[in-house]
């Protein structure tokens, strides 16, 4: 079973040519062949078939379907769904049953997509190659010796793998856009506050927003249309009207298009390969009309800085949650309360959420937190102006989504600071809250993926859908 888009898998659906139940029959087979890969931490099997059966019964009875009917989904481990696990790829929130739904989640559901599972990730989304996982790594689909990218690997690698249509990710600082380069397809973050954040497990909440992994653009945008809007469960999302994506990636054309592109996104140390794939589809953009424009963006060196004492001393606070008391994992090694505390949270976390914790913890304590934590929030307001005043000469802003293409696994886990550097070009959006995706641009000559990040200003996901579309076709995808 073969769909060329959602699009064409609908058009099926509706004309009864195919069953919501023979679909996600295939699709829950294809995951269980597929039980190696470690791509799904939770799959749903009862509930899937009889969601699909349901839906095909709304049909029988003559009921309007809705926007994503019959959609095979993939959510990312730290988003709610009421009553099925919530990980976050942690020990620390083993046994745990997730209470409530993120808005994002009933939004879908109210839309008749269908979950298939949970997926894989970095623990509490601090990674960049899905290794930090507490279930262990998965495989990029293209070369299992190397990582899917991280730390929405799950929903990248699921994607390519077709053991989901469309996934749902997280990204902080590249986590959507990164996997989704390293794995071949699609992943949009949108504008901070596009998208509600409840349900969604904080790490950065002021740089956290859900974004959408798909093998291509228009299905990113029949999603996003549903899951965009605000809320009142989350006051900082956004009351900014929700674009009909579909409709404004066909006004999107190359002609006349500037494309800014930053001279700091490709320096010396980018790799060769990595660049000259990004550098080939820059120039066929220009063939089709494109202006490309060389722009500046002075202050990008400290970009990882501001990210990682920002988002460290966020996750500090953010993770004090997990006690031992009120979520999931307690140590039994405890004679009384504080030790309790300690233990648990010495048992439960991973290192690298231990490291942020502490680094965080230490950028915000009396003494540092002008150095570090107030320094980082003005190179942060930098940023926001740096890439304001850019994104009011260009339309978008073009360059590599990773600084090289997917590594091996293992080959990164004992460096921490080279392993950050995997988002050299990814957080700058992420700190200034525009939006950004991820979009196919070709292999390098091991046959790797090589990905294209293209930025746009605030709530311009339309414009953004519509390049990577335009780019998808003229590729021939
Ligand atoms: N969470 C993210 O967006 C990924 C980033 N590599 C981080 O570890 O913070």
């Amino acid at each position: 079973m073969q769909f060329s888009s959602y699009q064409d898998l609908r058009e099926k659906l509706l004309a009864r040519e195919v069953s919501c139940q023979a679909v996600v029959s295939e699709y829950l087979q294809r995951i269980a062949a597929a039980r190696d890969s470690n791509i799904y931490i939770s799959v749903f099997e009862q509930e899937a078939l009889e969601r699909a059966r349901e839906l095909d019964r709304k049909l029988e009875n003559g009921e309007a379907p809705g926007r994503l009917f019959g959609l095979p989904m993939a959510i990312k481990d730290n988003i709610s769904i009421k009553g099925a696990g919530l990980t976050c790829a942690s020990k620390i929130l083993q046994g745990y049953t997730a209470v409530y739904d993120a808005t994002v989640i009933s939004r879908l559901q109210d839309e008749d997509a269908v979950f298939l599972g949970k997926v894989n990730m970095d623990e509490f989304a601090m990674g960049s190659s899905n290794e930090n996982s507490s279930f262990g790594p998965v495989s990029n689909p293209y070369d299992e010796s190397k990582v899917p990218g991280g730390s929405s690997g799950g929903s990248a690698a699921a994607v390519a793998a077709g053991l989901a249509m469309v996934a749902l990710g997280s990204d902080t600082g590249g986590s959507v856009r990164q996997p989704a380069g390293f794995c071949n397809v699609i992943g949009l973050k949108p504008t901070y506050g596009r998208i509600s954040r409840y349900g969604l497990v904080a790490f950065g909440s002021s740089f956290d927003q859900i974004g959408v992994l798909a093998s291509h653009a228009a299905d990113a945008a029949e999603v996003l249309g549903v899951i965009a809007g605000y809320d009142e469960c989350d006051s900082t999302s956004s009351h900014h009207d929700v674009g009909e994506y579909t409709a404004l990636m066909k006004d999107v054309s190359f002609n006349g298009l500037r494309v800014g592109v930053p001279k700091e996104y490709f320096p010396e140390s980018l790799n060769g390969e990595v660049k000259d794939v990004v550098r080939a589809r820059l120039a066929d953009m220009e063939a089709a009309g494109a202006e490309l424009v060389e722009i500046t963006l002075p202050e990008s060196d400290y970009a990882i800085a501001a990210y990682y004492i920002l988002t460290t001393a966020e996750a500090s606070s953010n993770l004090a949650r997990f006690d031992g008391a009120r979520y999931g994992y307690r140590s039994e090694h405890a004679e009384n309360l504080t030790d309790m505390y300690v233990n648990s949270r010495t048992e439960g976390f991973g290192d690298e959420v231990k490291r942020r914790i502490m680094l965080g913890t230490y950028v915000l304590s009396a003494g540092y937190y002008d150095t570090y934590y107030k320094k980082a929030q003005q190179v942060r307001r930098v940023f926001l102006d740096r890439y304001r005043e850019a994104l009011a000469d260009v339309d978008i802003i073009a360059g590599p989504t990773s600084p090289f293409p997917p590594f091996g696994i293992g080959s990164k886990m004992d460096d921490p600071l080279e392993m950050y550097l995997a988002d050299v070009f990814t957080v700058p959006a992420s700190i200034a809250g525009i939006p950004a995706l991820s979009v196919p641009a070709g292999f390098d000559s091991s046959g790797l993926p090589v990905g294209m990040q293209l930025i746009g200003n605030f709530f311009d996901e339309g414009r953004l859908l519509g390049v990577a579309g335009a780019l998808q076709a003229a590729a021939g995808n």
